[in-house]
């Protein structure tokens, strides 16, 4: 299994959709980094805990990227836990996580924990409106954020989260050059390997999410990013 330092390229299996037990397999075994689980909206126990065993059945890395109280389940390799530095919401910031500690706190092995800092950028994603995030930011804005998750908060992650668009590699870039220590997570609109290489040249770690439900095959292509 590979630390979470280590990974280039990982897939974000969402639990309110369906994947058959063939596509899943091939997803496992593609040498894609991590298989992250989670979603916006419809993650419950159950469909968090399907998820959770099928993927275990193969060798590569398993995380739950919490996003609901509900479905907190324990056995994953590593839990992320999003808090969304442009929300408008402090719900979303650290409302859950206290009511989450409260609950959880006395059991947790925080060496499995890792926290992001969330900056959305496309205002029609469904994380976007779910958390009332403020999308409308210049380059200025973002490089803020992201010192604040590096430098004030240190945060082991910051994730720019365009889900459901392809960024723009510039701000990716630019958000690169000013990270000292937290990973730089890229997260949107990747659906071939030309785009995937394209972010990789600036993020630690690329995810690959909706593709896998509309193209699989152009999903998997993308793993051999940097081996064409
Ligand atoms: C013993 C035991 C159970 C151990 C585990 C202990 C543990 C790890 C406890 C958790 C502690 C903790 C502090 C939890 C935080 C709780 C919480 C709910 C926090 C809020 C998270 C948050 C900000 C959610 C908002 C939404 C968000 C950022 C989700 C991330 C995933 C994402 C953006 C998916 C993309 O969306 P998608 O669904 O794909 O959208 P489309 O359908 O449009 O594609
Ligand atoms: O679904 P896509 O657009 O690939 O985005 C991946 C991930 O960042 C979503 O949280
Ligand atoms: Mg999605």
């Amino acid at each position: 299994m590979k630390e979470y330092n280590e990974w280039k390229h990982v897939f974000k299996l969402d639990p309110a959709k369906e994947i058959t037990d063939e596509n899943l397999q091939t997803l496992c075994e593609s040498g894609t980094d991590a298989v992250i689980v989670g979603g916006t909206d419809g993650v419950t126990e159950d469909n968090t805990l399907d998820l959770l065993m099928r993927v275990r059945r193969f060798s590569v890395a398993c995380v739950l990227e919490v996003s609901n109280l509900h479905a907190i389940i324990p056995g994953f390799d590593y839990y992320l836990i999003p808090s969304v530095l442009n929300t408008t919401q402090t719900t979303w910031m650290n409302g859950l996580h206290h009511r989450a500690l409260k609950e959880f706190g006395h059991m947790m092995n925080f060496e499995e924990v890792l926290t992001e800092g969330y900056c959305v950028l496309n205002q029609d994603a469904k994380v976007a409106k779910v958390t009332s995030s403020m999308t409308q930011l210049d380059r200025e804005d973002i490089i803020a954020y992201a010192r604040m998750a590096d430098k004030l908060f240190r945060l082991p992650i910051f994730y720019l989260e365009y889900s459901g668009m392809y960024g723009d590699p510039t701000i990716v870039e630019d958000v690169r050059d000013v990270l000292e220590d937290a990973r730089l997570f890229y997260g949107g609109g990747i659906d071939s390997v030309d785009k995937a290489e394209e972010m990789a040249q600036y993020a630690d770690t690329i995810v690959v999410g909706n593709i896998i439900y509309s193209d699989f095959k152009a999903a998997i292509k993308t793993v051999s990013m940097g081996r064409k």
